[in-house]
């Protein structure tokens, strides 16, 4: 499937379903997942479940974490591919589930994680995010935060490449319009580099 992306970031408040639709992806495509909540330090899970919110300065450390280790495990899945070598396979990308609330912190992630980077914005209506939210058991978030991430939240910008999926629809149709859109890129970049005139083609395509 696609290797235009080498990470695809499903993004959005808490409880909007980033952790089950990106673990679902990474099943449907034989890839790995990260959740960026595995990545925060002990201090930000405290503040969290005490009912306070984060602030930038409780997020940066969390992002530049989480950025070492989605590099760490791509450079280990080349690795390993190298080793069983499967010429023209391309390697799909790993998807993330982290809340990415803020135009700025998606800018560090992209800086830090490169242009190959999508981001899959999961957008509902706050009733339903806070019922999923009270009907989960075990999550360390109380939903009373869920205000003040939606106050947090900057959704994607037309100029971030958008790709936003409504969270009414059920899981594997969320699963299926982002396999479906990110096919429709890749597509889109093969067209885009048949085009070019050999010997000018771009190098970005990586895996
Ligand atoms: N499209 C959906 N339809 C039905 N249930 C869903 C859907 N998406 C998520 N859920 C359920 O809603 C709850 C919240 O989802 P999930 O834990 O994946 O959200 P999250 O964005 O990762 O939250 P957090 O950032 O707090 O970890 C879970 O119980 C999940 O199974
Ligand atoms: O940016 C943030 O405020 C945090 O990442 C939160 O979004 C939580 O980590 C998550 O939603 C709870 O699971």
């Amino acid at each position: 499937m696609n290797s235009v992306a080498k990470f695809v970031i499903v993004m959005g408040v808490s409880g909007s379903g980033k952790t089950e639709t990106a673990r679902r992806l990474a099943t449907a495509t034989h890839s790995a997942w990260l959740d960026a909540d595995d990545h925060h330090p002990a201090e930000n899970v405290e503040h969290m479940r005490r009912g306070l919110p984060l602030n930038d300065e409780m997020r940066w450390p969390w992002l530049d974490a989480l950025c070492k280790v989605a590099i760490a495990t791509r450079n280990e899945i080349a690795a390993t591919a190298g080793n069983n070598a499967r010429p023209g396979q391309p390697t799909p990308p790993i998807f993330i589930a982290c809340s990415a609330l803020k135009r700025r912190y998606r800018d560090f992630l992209r800086t830090h994680l490169g242009p190959q980077l999508v981001f899959v914005f999961l957008e509902g209506p706050r009733d339903l995010i806070l019922d999923r939210m009270n009907n989960r058991a075990g999550h360390f978030m109380p939903s009373a935060l869920l205000d003040s991430q939606l106050g947090d939240l900057e959704p994607l910008g037309p100029d971030e490449d958008p790709l936003t999926v409504s969270i009414i629809a059920p899981l594997d149709d969320i699963v299926w319009q982002v396999l479906d859109d990110l096919t429709a890129r890749e597509a889109q970049q093969n067209r885009t580099e048949n085009s070019v005139p050999p010997g000018q083609k771009s190098t970005s395509k990586g895996g």
